[in-house]
Formats: structure tokens, C-alpha cells, sequence
């Protein structure tokens, strides 16, 4: 964990950042090749931070050619397990060196608070890349079962050249989980970070090559959805896409592979992620405090946020009266003050997605909140439903909004939690021990938590059921499967000329 300064020192070191500007590709900075560039904003102010490449397909088709030698050669993809760890970790004690520079300048992009950058997305990011690293020379090969007269080994190779394809809700925590794994395998690696939040990823792409990663291995291609995720999604010569975002645009991953070279494609999309409370739940103030934390933290910018309170009738008002004390403890404001807790929203358009939802809820039925300023924050905002069809309640908002469902029953309870396309995450709050555990398992979601609201650590897989995630899992050592593919290399040992190949 990091130690944070004061408010002034940030505003200091944000005076004194070089912003990076350019694309990163094969170890240097380069400018796009159409010399277009687009502009990048503080979303706390609305001020120009700087001009960024505007890349194309001109610029990933360059990158993935440097990427695509840099695996054939070897240079990273055969070095030893152990050699890519030591650098691997060279690279997350630069992090850590730098640490305030990059909280800062991850705040400014994105608006996200200094409080969380410093003390949650840097350092698991610098966990997270150090856990892979780590892990990396102690995973072993399979011999299988076979007959006395082979030897069947199952291995596992790096997949080759991977498009990572990033969100902008935790642009380096994103890069973090999706880098670790692949780089630690020895796949080079083709990144494109959204284009509201260039700025962290073109910084570690330039401690990256301090630490020694060889040239070629990770490319950082800067621009649109359009003009550079397309190109990747569509690429003849990219093995793999792990793509974070919207469920919209991963279905669009799913197409650009079926028309181009079926590339492997993993998703990790969006959330409407239940909160459910029991009348039994001990200590409503600790639970309130994840409640709060669930449904605002990161402004609610969050894939995995518990957006939806499920709560039982008979303790909803006394649940209701401490998330409303807990949150005056949420200062709204400007996001390098460290006593911040809700910064301003992304960008003024998702701003404008985000306020339409609350203009949609009727008055009466706002609970807490409802408040915009400046066109940039939205204040903690607590609507109860008003039913089954309300779009509150079944629709990604990805904003600081936290609807209400009151319900009398746990089978109620898990019906209507599990009544959504969605499966990413869920919570369940109650002392009954038999209940928690039927609910774990009757919980549709690719994370489930008692008591509490989290989404595990590094060690833990993380991704979703049904609309949610496709094809693999983020973290933990299962996220290494994503980025390597087996191969059964089945050895004959009889003494026979011909096998016989059954
Ligand atoms: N699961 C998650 O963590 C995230 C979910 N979202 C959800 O998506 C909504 C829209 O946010 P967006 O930033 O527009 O998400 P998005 O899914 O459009 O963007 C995510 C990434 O995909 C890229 N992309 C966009 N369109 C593309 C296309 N046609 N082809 C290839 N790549 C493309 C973007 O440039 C960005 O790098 C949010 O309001 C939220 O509901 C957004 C970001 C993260
Ligand atoms: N909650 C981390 C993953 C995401 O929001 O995309």
C-alpha cells in the first residue's frame, strides 16, 4: 500500500508530469503514422491534458509485425521462465518507484480518485504483475497416463501475438491483469488502452523497456474503438483478443474473429450485480459500509459494482438510515484531493448517459441524492424501484446510481438476483450459515461474496457467467490459460516400425 501525500504535493506533481503522447512500438515512442493526433481532457475540468495518436490500421499493422517477430525469434517467447520473471519484476519495482507520478497521472485521465489510485489500482497493479511473474517458473508440464510403450506429455506454449483491448474505468489495473499473465507466458503482446485514458499505459510501456523487456514484445497503439480495436479484432496475423468493456462491443470481438482468422477471443463485460441483505444480517452498519462501498466505489465505474440492493422489508428502513450516515462521509470533489471519494464521471459523455438514468427515476422515488454539478459529478444517488421493467434496475448504468428492490423471501430474493443477462458478480449478507452457502451456489455469477463485497485478490479468477465473460478468466493462474494453448506431444517408445495411429 502507498503512503498519501496532501493535496498540494499532488497538484504539484501534476504540474511537473511530461505527459507521454505518442504510440509505443517496438521500445520507442512514435508518433501515428497518419501524424493525426486526438485531444485527451482532465475530466475533473474539462482542460486539454494533451494530444494523443490518433492510430489506424497502418499503425496495429506495424505493431503486430514487430510483435509477431519478436515471438518468432524467441527474444522473450524462449527465454527461460525464470529470466522473464526477473524482469518482469524489475518492471513492477519501477512501478512501485514510481508510484505518485503514476497515481497522479492516472487520476488526471481518468478522474479517478488519488485516494484509490494510490491506494487500491497501483498497488495491485504492481501485485498483480509481481504474482504472475512469480508464478511463472513453478508451473510444470503434464506426463499422461499412457501405455508403457509412450510417453505422452501435455504442454502448455505461449499462444503467440495477443491483442489486449482496455476500458477506462482501471486503465492500469486492466493492463495489470491482462499483461501479467500474457507477458509471463511469453506472448508479445499489442495493447490498445480506450482512448478517454492513454496516458498510465504509455508511461509503463516506457518502464517496461527500463526493466529489459526486449523490443517488439509490448506495442501500445493509441486511438478509437473503430480505428484501432477493429483493426485488432480483425487482424490475420494476432493468435488471441482479451478484451475488457461493454458487452456491446465484445460481441463485436466475437464477429471480427469469425471474419477474419477465428482468433481466440476472451471477454470480460458488463455487470447489474446484486446486493442481497436478510433480515438476519448481523451488524447493519458493517454491512451498510459495503453496500456504500459496492454500489460507489470508482463513482460506480465499475464492471463488478453491486448496483442492485435486494433487501429484505423487515430491516430495509434501519439498513437504509446507516448507508445514508456512511455516506456523509463521502466527500464529492476534486479527485487529487486525498479525502475525496467521488470524482467526476469519465468524460462528459458518459456524464450525460449516467444523468439521463437519474432524470428518468420519478422524484419520489429518489431516496438519496440525485444531484449533478459542472457537467462532471454525479453525487451518490439512491433510487428505489419502481419495478420490474424499471431500466434502473436491469441496465448497466456504470455510475455512481444504486437501485432498491424490497423483497420478503430468500427464494425471492435469489430469483430476482439472478433475473438479469448479466452473471459477473454478486453479494449476499446473512448470519444463516446453511442459507449462505444455497445462495453461493444458486447465485449466478462468476464471483459470489458473503459478507462482504470484493472481488477476491490476485489469486482468485475473475470474469463472468452468461452475458458477462466469455471464454476465460482474468487473475489468478487460470488467467494463464487464456494466453497459452496445449500441445500433446505423444512419443513412441514400442518397438514396432508402424504404429498403428488409434
Ligand atoms: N466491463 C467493464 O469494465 C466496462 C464496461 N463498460 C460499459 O460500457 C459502456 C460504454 O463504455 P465504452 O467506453 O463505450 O465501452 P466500450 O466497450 O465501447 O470500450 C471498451 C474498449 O473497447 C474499444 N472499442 C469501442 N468500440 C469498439 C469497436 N467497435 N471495435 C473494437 N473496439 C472497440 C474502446 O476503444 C475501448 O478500448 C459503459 O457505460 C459501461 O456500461 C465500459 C468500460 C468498462
Ligand atoms: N472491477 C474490475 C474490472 C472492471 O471493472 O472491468
Amino acid at each position: 500500500m502507498s503512503t498519501l501525500l496532501t493535496h498540494s504535493e499532488y497538484v504539484a506533481i501534476a504540474k511537473s508530469l511530461t505527459l507521454p503522447q505518442n504510440a509505443f512500438i517496438n521500445n520507442g515512442y512514435r508518433p501515428a503514422i497518419s501524424g493525426k493526433t486526438f485531444d485527451t481532457t482532465n475530466p475533473a475540468t474539462g482542460d486539454l491534458l494533451t494530444q494523443v495518436a490518433a492510430c489506424n490500421t497502418e499503425d496495429v499493422d506495424l505493431a503486430v509485425e514487430k510483435a509477431r517477430e519478436a515471438f518468432d525469434d524467441g527474444r522473450w517467447s524462449r527465454l527461460a521462465p525464470a529470466q522473464r520473471k526477473e524482469i518482469l519484476i524489475r518492471l513492477s519495482k519501477l512501478l512501485a518507484d514510481n508510484i505518485h507520478e503514476l497515481a497522479v497521472l492516472e487520476s488526471l485521465d481518468s478522474g479517478k480518485t488519488i485516494q484509490d489510485c494510490e491506494m487500491v489500482d497501483l498497488p495491485d497493479t504492481i501485485a498483480c504483475i509481481k504474482w504472475h511473474a512469480e508464478a511463472i517458473d513453478k508451473l510444470y508440464d503434464q506426463v499422461s497416463p499412457a501405455s508403457d510403450d509412450h510417453i505422452a506429455m501435455i504442454v502448455r506454449q505461449a499462444i503467440g501475438v495477443v491483442g489486449l483491448v482496455l476500458p477506462w474505468n482501471f486503465p492500469l489495473l486492466m493492463l495489470a491483469w491482462k499483461i501479467g499473465p500474457a507477458l509471463a507466458a511469453g506472448c508479445s503482446v499489442v495493447i490498445k488502452p480506450a482512448e478517454e485514458t492513454s496516458l498510465s499505459a504509455l508511461r509503463v510501456a516506457e518502464l517496461a523497456r527500463d526493466a529489459g523487456l526486449p523490443a517488439g514484445v509490448l506495442n501500445i497503439v493509441t486511438g478509437t474503438g473503430v480505428d484501432v480495436g477493429e483493426p485488432i479484432g480483425r487482424h490475420p496475423d494476432i493468435d488471441m483478443v482479451s478484451f475488457t468493456g461493454s458487452t456491446e462491443t465484445g460481441r463485436r470481438f466475437l464477429k471480427y474473429s469469425a471474419e477474419s482468422n477465428l482468433k481466440e477471443v476472451v471477454l470480460e463485460m458488463g455487470g447489474k450485480n446484486p446486493c442481497i441483505v436478510m433480515d438476519d444480517a448481523e451488524d447493519l452498519d458493517v454491512v451498510a459500509s459495503h453496500v456504500v462501498n459496492g454500489a460507489f466505489w470508482n463513482m460506480g465505474e465499475n464492471c463488478s459494482a453491486s448496483s442492485r440492493l435486494i433487501v429484505h422489508k423487515d430491516i430495509k428502513d434501519s439498513l437504509l438510515d446507516k448507508i445514508k450516515a456512511h455516506l456523509r462521509e463521502w466527500k464529492v470533489g476534486d479527485p487529487l484531493n486525498p479525502d475525496t471519494r467521488v470524482g467526476p464521471l469519465v468524460s462528459k459523455e458518459h456524464y450525460s448517459k449516467v444523468s439521463g438514468y437519474v432524470q428518468q427515476a420519478a422524484s419520489d422515488n429518489i431516496l438519496v441524492g440525485g444531484k449533478s454539478s459542472n457537467g462532471t459529478h454525479i453525487e451518490p444517488t439512491i433510487v428505489e424501484s419502481s419495478g420490474s421493467d424499471d431500466p434502473l434496475c436491469n441496465e448497466e448504468i456504470f455510475g455512481p446510481v444504486l437501485s432498491v428492490i424490497t423483497i420478503s423471501s430468500f427464494d425471492e430474493a435469489i430469483s430476482i438476483a439472478n433475473n438479469t443477462p448479466y452473471g459477473l458478480s454478486a453479494a449476499l449478507f446473512t448470519a444463516n450459515g446453511k442459507r449462505a452457502l444455497r445462495g453461493a451456489r444458486a447465485l449466478n455469477a462468476g464471483t459470489v461474496t458473503i459478507n462482504s463485497f470484493g472481488e477476491g485478490d490476485v489469486s482468485t479468477p475473475f470474469g463472468g457467467f452468461k452475458q458477462s465473460g466469455f471464454g476465460g478468466r482474468d487473475k489468478s493462474i487460470h488467467a494463464h490459460d487464456q494466453y497459452t494453448q496445449l500441445k500433446t506431444i505423444w512419443i513412441d517408445l514400442s518397438d514396432n516400425e508402424i504404429e498403428s495411429v488409434s
